[in-house]
Order: structure tokens, then C-alpha cells, then sequence
């Protein structure tokens, strides 16, 4: 990753868990627009690899097709070599840690830890009528899948949520809301901390300006103030 060695700096990673459908692609694709990060979808490296006719790719076809996991040796490496191939040092992991072993594997061979995980939260119903109206063709967007990976998700993927959880690395979204209002609660938790103050600062010298006859005074002192209330 660019031209700093891993043994200097280790990259910034963001897990982004969900059920299936439950919108982690489309969030994604806002916070690369907004905040640059660099998106690495798990499902969407071993759907190339299976189109690159390479020799796990009928192994991860029938997985996906069955809606289960793929052993997490396999999906690493796509995800090593893709983080090693970025010049950026700030990853959306999406779609992974998908199951205890992907969780464990990754820890151990990448020596990373997530920064924290984001974990959109949505009803099944909600998630069945976004995968099926999703029309993108994909061989695990039928209703006999679909209904095997939220086994999947409900067995596997929410106990890595729970550890993390225990760690106090999750921040969790309601995911049911429309798209933008989830991208607002998103940005809630990517924004960093300089520019919430920044913000925070800006507003309220706005407010102090519409009744500037009543307002007091703009200090340094109620600056310094605002940075300390603002999170
Ligand atoms: N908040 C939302 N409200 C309504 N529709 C949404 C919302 N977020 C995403 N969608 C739509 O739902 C479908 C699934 O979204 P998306 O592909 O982002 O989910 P995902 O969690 O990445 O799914 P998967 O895990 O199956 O890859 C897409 O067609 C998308 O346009
Ligand atoms: N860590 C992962 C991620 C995905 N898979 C397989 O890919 C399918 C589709 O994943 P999406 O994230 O794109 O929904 C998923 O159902 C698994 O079969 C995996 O094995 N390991």
C-alpha cells in the first residue's frame, strides 16, 4: 500500500456488517464518495473470482449459490491482495467477517483490527423485498437463497457482531429507513472529530449571528467551549 511498508503503518479497517439486502453496498458507495475509503465487498471479490476461471471458482459458485460461506482462507487472500494493491490506507470491509473462522483467520494472518464495525440493522421482510426487486441478476437473489443466508446470518454472522459488540466496537443503523436518511446516520459515525468541532463551531457562531442584539459576544473563551462540548 503505497509507499509505506506494513510493518511502518497498518491500515484503518471498517467492517461493514448486515444481513443480506440490508442496503451495506449502497451505504459503501456514499461513504467512498464522501469520505474517500477504499470499498472492498467480500462478495463482490469472489464473484471476480469466479469469473476470472480460476480454479476455486466452481468451489465458490456452488457456495454462493447455497447461500453459505466460503472458507475463509480463500476469501482473505482476495482481500490481502486487494488492500496490497490500494494505494489508500483506509478500508470499507463489506460483507465480512462473515462467520467466527473468517473472523479469527483475518485477525490472525493480517494482524488487523477493525477500527470499529458498522452493523446496519434491518428486518428480514424489509431485506426479502430489496434482494428480490434488486435485479442485478445474481445467482443467490431467489427466494430459496435467500431464505438459507439469513439462516446464515442469523446462526453465523450475528455472533461476530455480538464479540465485537462486547469489545464496544459496534456502531450500530437502522437500516430500515430510506436510503439517505440511513446515509445521514452513517455520516453521524465516519465524520471525524476535528470536523464535528469544526461544525459544531460554524453553527453556532450562525445562531449567535441571527440574534447578535441579544447574543453575547463571540469569544475565544465560547469557541473553546464549543470544542469542549462538541463530541
Ligand atoms: N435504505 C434503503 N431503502 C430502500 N432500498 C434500499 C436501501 N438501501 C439499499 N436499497 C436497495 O436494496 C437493494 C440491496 O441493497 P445493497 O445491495 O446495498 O445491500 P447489501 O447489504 O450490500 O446486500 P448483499 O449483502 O446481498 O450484497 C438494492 O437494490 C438497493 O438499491
Ligand atoms: N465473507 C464472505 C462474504 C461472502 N461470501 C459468499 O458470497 C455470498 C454473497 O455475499 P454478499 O456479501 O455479496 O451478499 C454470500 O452469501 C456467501 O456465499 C462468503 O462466503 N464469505
Amino acid at each position: 500500500m503505497g509507499t509505506v511498508s506494513d510493518a511502518e503503518k497498518k491500515p484503518i479497517v471498517i467492517f461493514v456488517l448486515g444481513g443480506p439486502g440490508s442496503g451495506k453496498g449502497t451505504q459503501c458507495a456514499s461513504i467512498v464518495e464522501n469520505f474517500g475509503h477504499t470499498h472492498l465487498s467480500a462478495g463482490d471479490l469472489l464473484r471476480a473470482e469466479i469469473k476470472s476461471g480460476s480454479e476455486n471458482g466452481t468451489m465458490i459458485q456452488n457456495m454462493i449459490k447455497e447461500g453459505k460461506i466460503v472458507p475463509s482462507e480463500v476469501t482473505i487472500k482476495l482481500l490481502q491482495k486487494a488492500m496490497h494493491e490500494s494505494e489508500n490506507d483506509k478500508f470499507l470491509i463489506d460483507g465480512f467477517p462473515r462467520n467466527e473462522e473468517n473472523r479469527a483467520a483475518f485477525e490472525a494472518v493480517t494482524k488487523i483490527e477493525p477500527a470499529f464495525v458498522l452493523f446496519f440493522d434491518c428486518p428480514e421482510e424489509e431485506m426479502e423485498r430489496r434482494i428480490l426487486s434488486r435485479n442485478e441478476g445474481r445467482v443467490d437473489d431467489n427466494i430459496e437463497t435467500i431464505r438459507k443466508r439469513f439462516k446464515v446470518f442469523q446462526e453465523s454472522s450475528l455472533p461476530v457482531v455480538e464479540y465485537y459488540d462486547s469489545k464496544g466496537k459496534v456502531r450500530k443503523i437502522d437500516a430500515a429507513k430510506p436510503v439517505e436518511e440511513v446515509f445521514e446516520a452513517v455520516k453521524a459515525i465516519i465524520t471525524p472529530k476535528e470536523e464535528k468541532v469544526k461544525y459544531h463551531s460554524y453553527a453556532i457562531l450562525e445562531e449567535l449571528s441571527f440574534s447578535d442584539t441579544y447574543g453575547p459576544p463571540v469569544t475565544e473563551s465560547s469557541l473553546e467551549h464549543n470544542k469542549k462540548v462538541a463530541v
